[in-house]
């Protein structure tokens, strides 16, 4: 469900840019030169972070996924006008206990952030300013392009959310705003829209030099904090 407004401007531009346009996951097209851009997906706990970045980078939807604890990390690479872009898109732990160590790691160097609430939700809806205020805390300044996405539109019945409130909030930051449902396979191509709106305004950034952490690296920095607070408490 993409709505008539800006968003869907951007999403109707994604796609018809390139006829050509060629979405390809990491499995079957990986080239060493790609750039790499790093994500975050933000938002409160159970508001659909992990499902959406799951939809996007694995195809499908993710049946009982577990709490994210301070991390988890997915990837696609996609081509746009004939470039590999690898989109790293670090998937956020909502519950403050899974990340308060990890906070400073979410926002180093990042390219771009999805700030995610639920629509059947309204407490999670009014935290986005909370977590729009931490980014800026964090010094990601107003060039990082970030994207509003409301989750769960398959309950409709449940909707707490209007599509109004949240254009409203999206226009005040200047954010476009998308809705989706990561859980509705007919949102799929909604879904990527989101990620490839952000994948064609990083395009036109200058290559960068991003190490690409792997799990054990994040684990281990998560261990290592873990190790530095309890010894703080001493
Ligand atoms: N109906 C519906 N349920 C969804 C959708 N997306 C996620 N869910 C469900 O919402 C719950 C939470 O999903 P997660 O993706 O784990 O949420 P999260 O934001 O990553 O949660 P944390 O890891 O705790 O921060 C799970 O039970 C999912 O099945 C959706 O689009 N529609």
């Amino acid at each position: 469900m993409a709505i008539e407004n800006k968003p869907r401007e951007e999403f109707d531009t994604v796609f018809s840019r390139n006829d050509s346009l060629e979405l390809s996951s990491h499995h079957d097209h990986d080239p060493a030169h790609a750039r790499i851009f790093k994500i975050i997906v933000i938002g409160d706990s159970n508001v659909g972070k992990t499902c959406l970045t799951y939809r996007f980078c694995g195809g499908t939807f993710l049946k009982n996924p577990e709490a994210t604890i301070g991390v988890d990390f997915r990837e696609r690479t996609v081509e746009l006008d004939g470039e590999s872009i690898k989109l790293q898109i670090w998937d956020t732990a909502g519950q403050e206990r899974f990340r308060k160590s990890m906070v400073e790691h979410y926002y180093r160097s990042v390219h771009a952030v999805i700030f995610v609430y639920d629509v059947t939700s309204l407490s999670s809806f009014k935290s986005v300013p909370e977590w729009i205020e931490e980014c800026s805390r964090h010094c990601v300044g107003p060039l990082v392009p970030r994207i509003m996405v409301g989750n769960k539109c398959d309950l409709r019945d449940r909707r707490e959310v209007p599509t109004s409130a949240a254009q409203c909030l999206a226009d005040s930051y200047n954010f476009p705003l998308f809705e989706t449902s990561a859980k509705d396979p007919a949102e799929k191509e909604h879904v990527d829209a989101i990620f490839l709106t952000l994948a064609y305004r990083l395009k036109s950034h200058k290559p960068l030099r991003l190490k690409q952490p792997s799990q054990t690296d994040v684990r281990h920095l998560w261990n290592q904090k873990e190790q530095e607070s309890a010894s703080c408490h001493c």
